[in-house]
């Protein structure tokens, strides 16, 4: 059974601080700065060209794509790493048109990311083929699904209020309508349990710098579902997912496999450190961590709704429905969290009026979550925000 005050060991967390942005940018994993160490003195720094295979370079992004694909419920060989992950929508997307026939529509929710949503108008624009993207409100989205709908692309966790799609159910109704399905793991992956096999969507895309720690700008992962990775169509046809890179043949001939979702050179160091930043989970099942990020989540809820009348939580009530965050709107929510965050407690806020907390098991404890609730209480209940100093916007907010 996991010891969740061992896990927090495993962080680097500020003395002070209490951390519930997890669900933005997760804290730095003790040995990663070893390991980037190791990356560039000894592999870079020794090795130079020679370690792209010496030091296994080449093989990082299916390596560590078989390390996340176990957090997700995919098998070996089914998810590779590279780029960002609005990059790795758009790969998905294009591949999902191009299995979907000659329909037109491609379905998402309002609650969806607005980079999934830019990217697919930027694909539909590229096309110019009269695709049309559709959004309905996310509990609108069964009814939505019809036999004009070509792809249906979710993010399975809404970043601003937790709310959480039903997986299983969604892809099944989609696809006995001839519907291809991709899922947006952003905010799910390290933080609810997935169970890709299971539910059976054609594609899933994620980031890993937030519930996986991977740190800023670490690699997206893309996952095909296995019987289509040998006609999957890799648009971003770079070199890397060529079926012999090496040959510098002119024309592209995709990889079998995953690898043709590869594009061009990987981010070695930051995937190292991703690589590092994954030893987090050594011994901890997710579905652990899920069964503590409920209970705190529901001991957080309880104490701020208490203390805090002000405060409306956004999120579902039922923690079936819901990810691993926290949200409560409330209207003076910007100068608040900046109030807050002063105090050493770091959430995030969210356009216009969400307050957003990630509950990170792996390095939170239950008397982090009173504290941090405490804090918010003293914060609201005496218009600690109301100062000029917490209401000037930062750029990254
Ligand atoms: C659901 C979702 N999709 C896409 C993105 C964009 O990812 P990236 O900046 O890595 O391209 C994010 C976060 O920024 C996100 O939360
Ligand atoms: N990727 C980010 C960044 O580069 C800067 C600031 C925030 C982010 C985020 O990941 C935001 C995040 N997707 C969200 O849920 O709001």
């Amino acid at each position: 059974m996991t010891n969740f005050d061992e896990t927090r060991s495993r962080f680097q967390i500020p003395d002070g601080v209490i951390y519930l942005d997890g669900n933005s940018l997760g804290p730095l994993p003790r040995g990663v700065q070893a390991r980037a160490a190791e990356v560039m003195q000894h592999d870079w720094g020794t090795q130079l060209i020679t370690a792209w295979n010496k030091a296994g370079w080449m093989d990082l992004p299916r390596r560590v794509g078989d390390r996340v694909g176990g957090l997700i419920g995919a098998p070996a060989g089914s998810v590779v790493m590279g780029d960002t992950l609005s990059v790795k929508v758009f790969q998905a997307l294009s591949a999902a048109l191009k299995l979907s026939g000659d329909r037109k529509v491609i379905l998402s929710d309002t609650g969806n990311f607005p980079s999934d949503l830019y990217m697919a108008q930027g694909l539909i624009a590229a096309l110019d083929q009269g695709h049309q993207l559709r959004t309905v409100a996310p509990e609108a989205v069964t009814e939505a699904l019809s036999e004009d709908v070509a792809v249906l692309m979710l993010t399975h966790v809404d970043y601003r209020t937790g709310r959480m799609h039903d997986m299983a159910a969604l892809t099944q109704k989609a696809q006995a309508l001839g519907i291809v399905v991709i899922w947006d793991l952003a905010h799910s992956a390290g933080a609810v349990p997935v169970d890709l096999t299971g539910a059976g969507p054609e594609f899933a895309v994620g980031c890993t710098y937030k519930y996986l720690n991977g740190g800023p700008g670490a690699p997206a992962f893309i996952y095909v579902r296995p019987d289509l990775q040998d006609t999957a169509f890799p648009v971003l046809s770079g070199w890397l997912g060529h079926e012999a890179p090496f040959a510098f043949d002119a024309d592209y001939r995709p990889a079998a496999g995953i690898e043709r979702m590869r594009c061009g050179t990987p981010p070695v160091i930051q995937m190292s450190v991703l690589d590092a930043a994954l030893d987090a989970w050594d011994g901890v099942t997710i579905a652990e961590v899920r069964a503590q990020s409920i209970a705190l989540s529901q001991r957080f809820i309880a104490a701020v709704e208490a203390a805090c009348p002000d405060l409306t939580l956004v999120s579902p009530r039922d923690p079936l429905q819901r990810g691993s965050q926290v949200s409560f709107a409330f209207e003076h929510g910007y100068p608040a969290m900046q109030a807050l965050i002063a105090r050493g407690v770091i959430g995030d806020f969210r356009a216009p009026d969400i307050m957003r907390f990630g509950i990170t098991p792996l390095y939170l404890s239950a008397d982090d979550i009173d504290a941090a609730a405490a804090q918010l209480a003293a914060i609201v209940n005496d218009r600690l925000w109301d100062s000029d100093q917490y209401r000037a916007r930062n750029a990254v907010t």
